[in-house]
């Protein structure tokens, strides 16, 4: 943990900083390339593209016991999830973490949408003004991230305008820069339709003193959500650094080969079925977590148990009077 001052955030749920200035400074000076937008399949490769070791963001730290593994059974048949490669032991810490990026709102009233759109933004800006190193990160860490297919509120119209601002001509620096990007095959325009799904589903939201923002942390986006979760992460705001951190802990001890989880809505104290209900609504996917599962067979028990226990009754009872009334008449 680190010494420096911190202000304590609530995490609603669910990436470095850029002034507010920087994030909504480059888009329209980007790229002038007119390649329509189509869907590849090379989507689902990139999926599972990340396994093993999770490397550490600068001035981050994961420790070497967890590995990015695949976990069909949560997510589809490319989902990964996070595991123990060797024991956990309580209150460990696993993961710490700085935001990728942030976007703080300006009043309390800016939709989410909104957010998600300008944090886009500043993301794509980095694989067109940033460093080759920013770069790669955008292509190999954040694209890799699983997005839902279709979108709770970036309308198909800002994915679209999104693109075409990246693809408008702008200073000569910018349009090199945008072109070769694009051109050169790094960042595709299917990249461009997925990035804002990308941060809609993997924000984390955050309160900065009353102001609602939203942060990535792409590396702890390949947790997996539990109902009962052996993880438990807290994000602080580090007034030195200014900027979020993550951290994960262990709250209970880990075998090794188990998966971490985390709770992707947690301080609601919902009761099982409404949470259920409320990450369908929230996150676009039904819970198949052990706890979801047995609560799922325990529904199955209680038709059984209140339907078919009675019907077997009635059927068996009905054979009895049929069996005395053959033989009554015999
Ligand atoms: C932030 S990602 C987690 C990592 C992801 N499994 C991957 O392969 O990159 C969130 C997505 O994982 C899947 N997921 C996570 N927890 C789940 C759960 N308990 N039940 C079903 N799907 C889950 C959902 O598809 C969700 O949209």
């Amino acid at each position: 943990m680190r010494s420096s001052p911190r202000l304590a955030v609530r995490i609603v749920r669910c990436a470095p900083l850029l002034t507010r200035a920087a994030v909504r400074a480059p888009l329209h000076s980007a790229a002038s390339f007119c390649a329509p937008l189509h869907v590849s399949r090379r989507n689902f490769a990139k999926v599972s593209s990340i396994h093993g070791k999770i490397d550490p963001p600068p001035g981050g730290f994961v420790t070497d016991d967890l590995k990015v593994d695949m976990n069909a059974s949560i997510g589809g048949a490319f989902a990964r999830g996070v595991f123990a490669a060797r024991e956990i032991g309580y209150g460990r810490e696993v993961m710490n973490l700085p935001a990728y990026c942030m976007y703080i709102s300006e009043g309390e009233k800016q939709p989410l949408r909104e957010q998600v759109l300008i944090l886009t933004k500043d993301i794509f800006s980095k694989v067109v003004l940033g460093s080759p190193a920013d770069q790669e990160y955008v292509k190999h860490r954040i694209l890799s991230l699983m997005s839902g297919g279709f979108s709770y509120f970036t309308r198909e119209r800002d994915v679209f305008d999104f693109a075409e601002e990246v693809r408008a001509a702008g200073t000569e620096g910018a349009i090199r820069n945008g072109s070769n990007c694009l051109l050169g095959g790094q960042f595709s325009s299917y990249d461009l339709q997925r990035l804002p799904l990308i941060v809609e589903f993997n924000r984390f939201e955050v309160d900065y003193r009353g102001r609602r923002g939203i942060c990535l942390f792409p590396e702890a986006s390949y947790l997996n959500h539990s109902c009962e979760p052996n993880v438990e992460l807290s994000i602080t705001y580090n007034s030195a650094k200014n900027n979020f951190y993550l951290s994960a802990r262990a709250v209970r001890p880990i075998r090794e080969g188990e998966e971490l989880f985390i709770n992707y809505m947690p301080g609601n104290n919902l009761p099982l079925s409404r949470l259920a209900l409320a990450m369908k609504k929230r996150w676009g996917f039904e819970c198949s977590c052990v706890k979801c599962k047995s609560r799922a067979v325990g529904a199955v028990t209680v038709v059984f148990v209140v339907l078919l226990i009675p019907i077997i009754v009635y059927i068996r009872r009905f054979i009895v009077e049929r069996t005395k009334e053959k033989h009554r008449s015999l």
